[in-house]
């Protein structure tokens, strides 16, 4: 009468930590790890069958060990390795979704000089990557989607929003300045592997943060367009762009409701950040 449709397992969030330290400067990697096994696992939903299950406890384990020994390159490279573990050494397992969210450490300065073993934390953006690795031997594909969560950006000038369509309930004024506020969420889908994936996210970021910088907005839409095709021009390893961007209202404040004898000049200085609701505007833009 029902079918299970569809089913994965895996251990979500493992925060994990590796230091370098083979010399007196180390070095910090900070990951949050969610795996994902997908394949020959129906039993252990329909009957309760465990027989093919590998403990979600054992893939956190595995990731806490390719850390160590799968360790040494990027973060691509981390996650391909674990990927690929999974379904190489599972026979159970047909495909595994590695999902990695990097938070970034600053080096601590002082007196001009950066510290060797002390860092703060920059948050809230992170660098994520996604592997999902399938099949095995000659038939292995390992596809990887690198990208950028809480990317948050705002230009105080250089936005303009009007000439929208307008009914019965429109009453949003139109406006030829105003800020341009969001929070980025890109992810982009390799399909050649890149010469040096720190140098690709680099590449990305920067085209994604200096096109919202200096495009001249009539729209977040608009702008978004822009900012997939830069991305697209930065990095030719990659085929296609997703942004999703919250557009963070800031409503200049109303001074002329006041009473006091003299007038409040507002002269886009003095807005309200509304944090909900937000439009949420988003795009996907990918090589013709
Ligand atoms: O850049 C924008 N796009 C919209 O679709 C929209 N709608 C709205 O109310 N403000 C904005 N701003």
């Amino acid at each position: 009468m029902y079918t299970l449709s569809a089913n994965q397992y895996g251990k979500g969030e493992i925060h994990l930590v590796r230091i370098y330290r083979d010399t007196p400067r180390h070095e910090i990697r900070d990951l949050t790890v969610t795996t994902a096994l997908r394949g020959d696992f129906a039993d252990a939903y329909l009957s309760g069958d465990q027989s093919k299950v590998l403990p979600t406890d054992t893939q956190k384990n595995t990731a806490f060990a390719f850390a160590k020994t799968h360790g040494e390159g990027a973060v691509e490279d981390y996650a391909i390795a674990l990927g690929r573990h999974f379904v190489d050494s599972d026979p159970y397992a047909t495909a595994a979704d590695i999902d990695v969210l990097v938070d970034a450490w600053d080096r601590v300065v002082i007196d001009g000089a950066e510290h060797d073993h002390t860092w703060v934390k920059r948050g809230p953006e992170r660098r994520t990557v996604r592997v999902v690795a399938t099949g095995t031997g000659a038939e292995q594909t390992v596809e990887v989607t690198g990208g950028v969560v809480d990317l948050v950006i705002l230009k105080s000038t250089g936005s303009e929003f009007h000439g929208f369509h307008k009914d019965e309930y429109t009453t949003l004024g139109e406006t030829d300045d105003r800020i341009l506020a969001t929070s980025l969420d890109v992810t982009w889908r390799f399909s050649a592997v890149p010469a040096d994936w720190d140098a690709a996210f680099v590449t990305i970021r920067t085209a994604l943060v200096s096109t919202f910088a200096t495009w001249h907005s009539l729209a977040l839409q608009q702008t978004l367009w822009q900012m997939g095709q830069a991305a697209l021009d930065a990095v030719p390893e990659i085929a296609e762009v997703k942004l999703t961007a919250p557009n963070k209202h800031h409503f200049l404040y109303d001074f002329t409701r006041f009473t006091v004898a003299q007038p409040i000049p507002n002269d886009n200085e003095v807005f309200h950040a509304d944090d909900r609701p937000y439009g949420l505007i988003e795009a996907t833009v990918s090589r013709a």
